[in-house]
């Protein structure tokens, strides 16, 4: 059978052939070795699911270290032109350095590709040691907004005749005082980017049977950014989903805290409590809505809440076009170690297999994944914490997930 490309339709749906050319970046760090590991298991979880009918056809293309290598740069335009083409793709993690030299390539691919929203479902799998009491009570879906905030790179360095003239500026113009001796870096957030992420994430709680969409914010702080995020959530909810969601105050006052059949709560939070509340009272929470810079923080604490960050998957999700990546970076302590847990590139494969419509090889590889891990048989990182457990390689974790779909 001939390989084919994924194609959009006008509404932002895909149309996936059975043996679809699937573009993939192996990644920094710890990449090549997770990356290897999710080929397998997911090429072998669509073998079993659908006895050859269907087929993964991978198409590497460079990002990174390996790009500059092989090309002299660091993002060829030739990968962001992949990613249109293709219109769905996976992704192994990819350095930043701090505090100077490049900017982080996989901000610049979500902005590039417009991939929006930050689509990151923390759940807990049975058997997977945690330092919660109850990490089953965790079942939450990050959307977290993926353009704007601190994170739109509008920032210059303490000293830089950009960063003076911005102070100035600012002191002459707008009558606010900022030390001389500072660095500037700039918080847009807009009610188009704000909108289009509260819509997608209120959208995925009703067609996914979810109960509500909490808005995570700082805005007593960042009144006209972060509060105005909050704003601008619950003004898109009251103009487009008017029949289907209601208020926090609603619940009490209409309806005596019974959620009505078919509706969703909306509901905002700040920030800083939503941390203590997913740790005491995870089961009040479901889907979340949050900027950028929140979402980033919140992905890796709730992630350690069930199992930690080997075993945290998400997508970057535009209108239509996506593109597959754990939640964690490239550890580069681990480079080469064939170490790590690729648990988080796994299910970050399994949730793309969703996307392309192919639930039983996402079921399977989740199933395999439990399976295997109930052997106690898995990496470092779940052997530290297991009683009894044995430690195996990155590599053997794979092969134990891919046997386990045949048990
Ligand atoms: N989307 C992306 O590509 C991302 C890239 N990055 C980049 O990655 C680089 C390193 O960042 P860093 O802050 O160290 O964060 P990392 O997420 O790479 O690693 C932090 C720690 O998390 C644990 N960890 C991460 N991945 C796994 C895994 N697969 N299995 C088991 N444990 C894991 C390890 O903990 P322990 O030490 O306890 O073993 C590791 O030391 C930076 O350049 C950063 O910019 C960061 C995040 C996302
Ligand atoms: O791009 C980076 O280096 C870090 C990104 C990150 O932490 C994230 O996407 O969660
Ligand atoms: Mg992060």
């Amino acid at each position: 059978m001939e390989a084919q490309k994924i194609t959009l339709n006008n509404d932002g749906s895909i149309v996936c052939p059975d043996n679809p050319i699937i573009p993939f970046i192996e990644g920094d760090g710890i990449g090549p070795d997770i990356w290897r590991a999710t080929q397998m298991v997911i090429d072998a979880a669509v073998e079993k699911a659908y006895g050859g009918k269907r087929k993964i056809q991978w198409l590497e293309i460079y990002a990174g270290e390996k790009a500059k290598d092989k090309t002299g740069e660091w993002l060829p335009k030739e990968t962001l032109d992949a990613i249109k083409e293709y219109v769905v793709a996976i992704k192994g993690p990819l350095t930043t350095p701090v505090g100077e030299g490049i900017r982080s390539l996989n901000v610049t691919l979500r902005q590039e590709l417009d991939l929006y929203a930050c689509v990151r479902p923390v759940r807990y799998f049975k058997g997977v040691p945690s330092p919660v009491k109850h990490p089953e009570a965790v079942d939450m879906v990050i959307f977290r907004e993926n353009t704007e905030d601190v994170y739109a790179g509008i920032e210059w360095p303490q000293g830089s005749d950009e960063a003076k003239k911005v102070i100035e500026f600012l002191k002459d113009t707008m009558r606010a005082n900022v030390r001389e001796d500072s660095g500037i870096g700039i918080k847009p957030i807009s009610i188009f980017g704000t909108k289009r992420l509260v819509r997608k994430a209120i959208n995925y709680a009703l067609s996914n049977g979810r109960k509500s969409v909490t808005l995570v914010h700082k805005g007593n702080i960042m009144k006209y950014t972060e509060g105005a995020f909050r704003n601008w959530g619950y003004e898109l909810a009251k103009e487009e989903f008017a029949d289907t969601v209601i208020t926090e105050q609603d619940l009490w006052e209409k309806f005596d805290g019974n959620l009505p059949e078919g509706k969703i709560v909306i509901k905002d939070r700040i920030a800083d409590a939503m941390f203590q509340q997913i740790l005491l009272r995870p089961r009040e929470y479901d889907v979340l809505a949050m900027p950028n810079l929140n979402g980033d923080y919140m992905s890796d604490a709730l992630a350690a809440q069930v199992g930690g960050l080997g075993m945290a998957p998400g997508a970057n999700i535009g209108d239509g076009y996506a593109l597959f990546e754990a939640t964690h970076g490239t550890a580069p302590k681990y480079t080469g170690l064939d170490k790590v847990n690729p648990g988080s590139l796994i299910l970050s494969g399994a949730m793309m297999l969703e996307y392309l419509g192919w639930t039983e090889a996402r079921d399977l590889v989740h199933n395999a994944l439990e399976a295997a891990i109930a052997k106690k048989r898995v990496t470092y990182d779940l052997a530290r914490q297991i009683e009894g457990a044995t430690e195996v390689k990155c590599s053997e974790f794979a092969s134990s997930i891919v046997e386990s779909m045949d048990q």
